[in-house]
């Protein structure tokens, strides 16, 4: 009996010995809404089968480099932590790690131009590296093409899922049916949770209802939008998903495609809808203030569509039989699925291909919001 006992000890001792050996250390950068979801489903994981070791946490202004654990205080112990954020010093740290065989994975949820310039560079170390940030894959052809390029050489994996789609399998599954051989034909859907929420709220197809300004605000307190919401209604937000899903189409065909080659989301054909008085305004709390000026124009897009027993949906578009890529509001009517079947931040996209056709695949469900974008990346760490 106890030699039982003793056997089951050591082996459940020895199996979390060898998940503790073979962890990945991850880094995170930024915790802000995305983020500290993603560290509290990362603690939520049981220690003892645990693939991750939490290793370090960033904001903006400080690090927190200690191990961190189940239970633990970690906002308090990143605002009281006395060492201030600098990706050099945690890049080194990584490298390290690295050259003692750990194996490295740095996830980066903030929004930033500056954070996505560095993966290449962690990449070339032998991180890997994973995001639901839009800026790197969406913005210069040369940080895309570097980024390929370093993954290749060192094997650093760059995932990426929660750019499209949060949560939902659209990255995946567009990776599958092209690295299978199948051809995409057309990808069409509404591709941003916040203008989803905002139109399925806002144009029912009845000629009046909420005023644009109040549902805008409260896709923001749901927190759908971007850090600046006016990142989300410039269509710019659609823009840079369709960019990123025209390049994976692009990166891993096995054939070539018609697609453009873009230089960055700015090629997009994008229809925004910020009034021009609006345009520029620096911070997200001044263009929800100043909206309301502008509900009446929006009120009477709604009524013109009503009128013709239309609703508004945002949607966008990667033909790559035609070469187009595009993204605008359009009007649909009330029977069509993008009126009857989208509901709260529904994302819905549609995988028109050779093999999928005449009907295509397709993949809907919340397309915005912590817990579904964090669910995201967790599930790019845990293909590692
Ligand atoms: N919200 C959603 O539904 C979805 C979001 N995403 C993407 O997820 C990412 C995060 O979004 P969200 O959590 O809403 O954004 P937040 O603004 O809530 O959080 C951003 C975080 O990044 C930190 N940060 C900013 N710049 C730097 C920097 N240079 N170095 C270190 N940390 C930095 C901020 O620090 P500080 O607090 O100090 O300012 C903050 O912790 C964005 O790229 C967004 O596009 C993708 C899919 C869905
Ligand atoms: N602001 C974005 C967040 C996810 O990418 C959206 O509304 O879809
Ligand atoms: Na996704």
């Amino acid at each position: 009996m106890s030699s039982i006992i003793f056997r089951s000890f050591s082996t459940i001792h020895r199996h979390s010995l060898m998940a503790s050996q073979s962890r990945i250390h991850v880094a995170i950068v930024g915790v802000g809404l995305v983020g500290s979801e993603l560290v509290n489903q990362i603690l939520a994981i049981p220690q003892q089968t645990s693939p991750f070791s939490l290793i370090s946490l960033s904001n903006s202004t400080r690090t927190l480099t200690n191990p961190i654990n189940p239970g633990s205080d970690w906002r308090s112990a990143l605002a009281a932590s006395k060492n201030k954020a600098d990706l050099g010093a945690l890049t080194k740290q990584l490298s390290d790690l690295v050259a003692q065989n750990k194996r490295v994975a740095i996830v980066d949820n903030t929004s930033s131009d500056h954070v996505a310039a560095l993966y290449p560079e962690w990449l070339r170390n032998g991180f890997h590296v994973v995001t639901p940030n839009k800026k790197a894959y969406s913005g210069e052809l040369s940080l895309f093409e570097d980024i390929l390029e370093s993954s290749k050489t060192s094997g650093g994996r760059f995932l990426y899922e929660a750019t499209v789609g949060a949560g939902l399998p659209v990255i995946n599954t567009l990776k599958e049916i092209v690295a299978s051989g199948d051809k995409v034909v057309k990808i069409e859907g509404v591709f941003s949770g916040t203008m989803s929420y905002i139109f399925n709220e806002f144009s029912t197809g009845k000629p009046d209802g909420p005023d644009f300004s109040s549902v805008v605000a409260v896709a923001r307190e749901k927190g759908y939008t971007e850090p600046h919401p006016a990142d989300d209604l410039n269509g710019f937000d659609v823009a840079r998903k369709l960019t990123i899903l025209s390049r994976t189409i692009s990166a891993f065909s096995n054939s070539p495609t018609n697609l453009p080659q873009l230089q960055s989301f700015k090629t997009v054909q994008t229809a925004s809808l910020i009034p021009p008085a609006l345009e520029g305004i620096p911070t997200g709390d001044d263009f929800i203030s100043r909206l309301p000026e502008h509900d009446s124009e929006f009120a009477k897009l709604r009524t013109d569509a009503s009128a013709e027993g239309q609703v508004l949906r945002f949607v966008g578009v990667v033909d790559a039989v035609n070469g187009q890529v595009k993204a605008g509001l359009e009007k649909y009517p009330v029977t069509h699925p993008f009126a009857t079947s989208l509901g709260g931040s529904d994302n819905i996209v549609l995988f028109h291909t050779e093999r999928y056709s005449p009907r295509p695949l397709i993949v809907q469900g919340a397309g915005a919001g912590a817990a579904v974008t964090a669910m995201g990346v967790l599930g790019d760490l845990l293909k590692l």
